[in-house]
């Protein structure tokens, strides 16, 4: 793992200025030496809504799989607000990801975000609290902004941004563009997650010298679905039927006795076989 670590930005844009911002995060990532991949959601709105809603026209970014977020080392995400939500164009995509959460593929990977509403009150911190479950369940490692830019407490004029991470605010029409002191919060955000992004390549590193055959288990955690099927094979076969109920309710095994109730694991046994089923592909 010599190479530089791969940050891919995902965003959903209709009016640009999430695209802007993604820009100047871009920025600090690669100041800190990262390599650094945009990609755009799929849209799921028909041209005919796009153009009653005055899109711009669409931004020249690839369009991400849910496949090939597993190259990538860490991932931030560029959302604009949506009725104090994330838009469903992203909601989409992050469902895709069922397959991976299977896989535990997302599991340890540090992720961000940032936002971008109409106006100063329209919801850039309740809009990240429909996102962190998503990270939650994936098992990435969120990291917020906290108040790390002086601009965070300037109160002298509109600012986007908040502890979860930085923003702009568009206005109502679309008209205000991303203010200076926005893009300075954004190359914050941007050089803060790229230090952590770095101290954890190097920590993965360092543990693969000290113990090369562990790495894998000690830096990510697979998901509970493989976890359990693991569970399942990993379990002795026996050809032994178990016993039946009726003579554990009877057992007059002395208390404190060290011989291991094989009623009971063969009972547990059985129930485990069954394996679970993934609502995922
Ligand atoms: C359907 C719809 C719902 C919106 N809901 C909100 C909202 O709840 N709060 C808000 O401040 N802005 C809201 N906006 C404004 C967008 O957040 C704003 O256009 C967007 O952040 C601009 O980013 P962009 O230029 O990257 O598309 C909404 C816009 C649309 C089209």
């Amino acid at each position: 793992m010599s190479s530089a670590p791969t940050v891919y930005i995902i965003l959903y844009s209709l009016y640009g200025h999430i695209y802007t911002l993604a820009k100047h995060i871009q920025s600090g990532l690669e100041e800190q030496g990262l390599q650094v991949k945009l990609y755009q959601v799929p849209e799921t709105l028909s041209d005919d809504i796009l153009e009653k809603m005055h899109a711009a026209p669409k931004l020249d970014l690839p369009i991400i799989t849910a496949e090939e977020l597993k190259d990538a080392d860490a991932i931030v995400w560029g959302i604009p607000t949506r009725f104090g939500s994330m838009p469903s164009q992203m909601k989409a995509f992050l469902d895709s990801t069922g397959g991976l959460w299977a896989n535990g593929t997302l599991s340890g990977k540090p992720t961000s975000a940032f936002f971008s509403t109409g106006s100063q009150h329209g919801g850039q911190e309740s809009t990240v609290y429909n996102l962190i479950p998503y990270f939650a369940h994936h098992g990435m490692l969120y990291v917020p902004l906290g108040f790390a830019n002086a601009n965070m407490f300037d109160n002298s004029e509109v600012i986007g941004s908040s502890s979860w991470g930085s923003g702009t605010v568009s206005g109502s029409d679309g008209s205000r563009q991303v203010s200076d002191k926005e893009k300075e919060i954004a190359l914050t955000q941007a050089k803060n997650f790229a230090n952590v992004v770095i101290s954890m390549q190097k920590g993965k590193v360092t543990l693969q010298q000290r113990e090369p055959s562990s790495t894998e288990s000690s830096t990510q955690q697979s998901s509970p679905v493989v976890q359990k099927e693991k569970q399942v094979q990993d379990q002795p076969k026996t050809d032994a039927p178990a016993a039946p109920a009726k003579e554990e309710q009877t057992s007059t095994k002395p208390a404190g006795s060290s011989t291991p109730d094989h009623t009971k694991a063969n009972k547990v046994d059985k129930k485990e076989k069954s394996p679970s089923k993934c609502f995922c592909m």
